[in-house]
């Protein structure tokens, strides 16, 4: 078993305003308090959309949970002129401590190349942000076996420029696009074999410390009955979860059978 701590992470995408945000994560936090998980066991990362974050942020501060919260996306550029983006010193402010890079739908509608995500990642950790570095292939690559090859040089670009001081706390989360909202999961050995090769990459390139801390999560139709599964392999740290992260007792529920594996 890794010393690494498991990672839940709920991916809200463009899903709840902030007044179902707020009731969505004090529901999370009843139920993750019934099944008696206190943040010893797991991280329970929320990742709503940026017009809820502040009052994410009131609550979980408010309230004192032990909850952390995140964004959906950052831009590569200090504030000025950028009309529609949100710079990584705003959410800093707003006391993110995850963002989301390179999410495959991100990188599909925005013509988001490794290089715009690399950018990315440096302007988060910048802020001292840790950025949920997202990589996979598409069910053609699947289907052809390049899907290790594509999956790591995507990791290798997206990190261009980057040494191992500076990605301390990376987390990468392993999305096959082909498993994202469709039902379709990895199997519990694909998702172990892709984590492993990430590891040894990480290790070949950046050395065995930043490999060995390194979070490495899977993504893609995650469920309560699946999750435990897909955690089985050590160098699967957690999840980052879509669909069902929406419901707050359903995703305590997740996060409930995720510690149990
Ligand atoms: O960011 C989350 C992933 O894209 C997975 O989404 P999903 O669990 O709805 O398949």
């Amino acid at each position: 078993m890794s010393d690494r701590t498991l990672l839940l992470a709920g991916n809200w995408k463009m899903n709840h305003d902030h007044l179902e945000a707020i009731s969505s994560v004090q529901k999370l936090a009843w139920a993750l308090e019934d099944a008696k998980l206190d943040g010893t066991q797991c991280d329970v990362v929320v990742i709503p959309p940026f017009t809820d974050i502040r009052s994410v942020q009131t609550l979980i501060q408010g309230d004192k949970l032990w909850l952390t919260y995140g964004a959906q996306d950052v831009s590569q550029h200090e504030p000025g002129a950028h009309t529609g983006e949100i710079a990584a010193s705003f959410l800093a402010r707003l006391g993110c401590t995850y963002v989301v890079v390179g999410h495959s739908e991100r990188r599909a509608n925005n013509d988001e190349t490794n290089d715009v995500v690399a950018a990315k990642v440096k302007a988060a950790l910048a802020q001292e942000i840790t950025p949920i570095l997202c990589i996979g292939e598409s069910l053609e690559q699947r289907q052809e076996k390049t899907h290790v090859d594509f999956t790591l040089s995507q990791l290798e670009e997206s990190l261009a420029g980057l040494d191992a001081a500076a990605l301390e706390g990376l987390v990468i989360a392993y999305e096959p696009v082909w498993a994202i909202g469709t039902g379709e999961t990895a199997t519990a050995e694909d998702a172990a074999e892709m984590a492993a090769a990430i590891r040894a990459r990480l290790e070949e390139k950046h050395g065995s410390a930043l490999a060995s801390s390194t979070r490495i999560l899977y993504g893609g139709s995650v469920k309560t009955d699946n999750v435990a599964e897909i955690l089985a392999s050590d160098d699967v740290d957690g999840a980052l979860v879509g669909g069902a992260s929406l419901n707050g007792p359903d995703f305590a529920a997740l996060c409930k059978a995720a510690v149990a594996k």
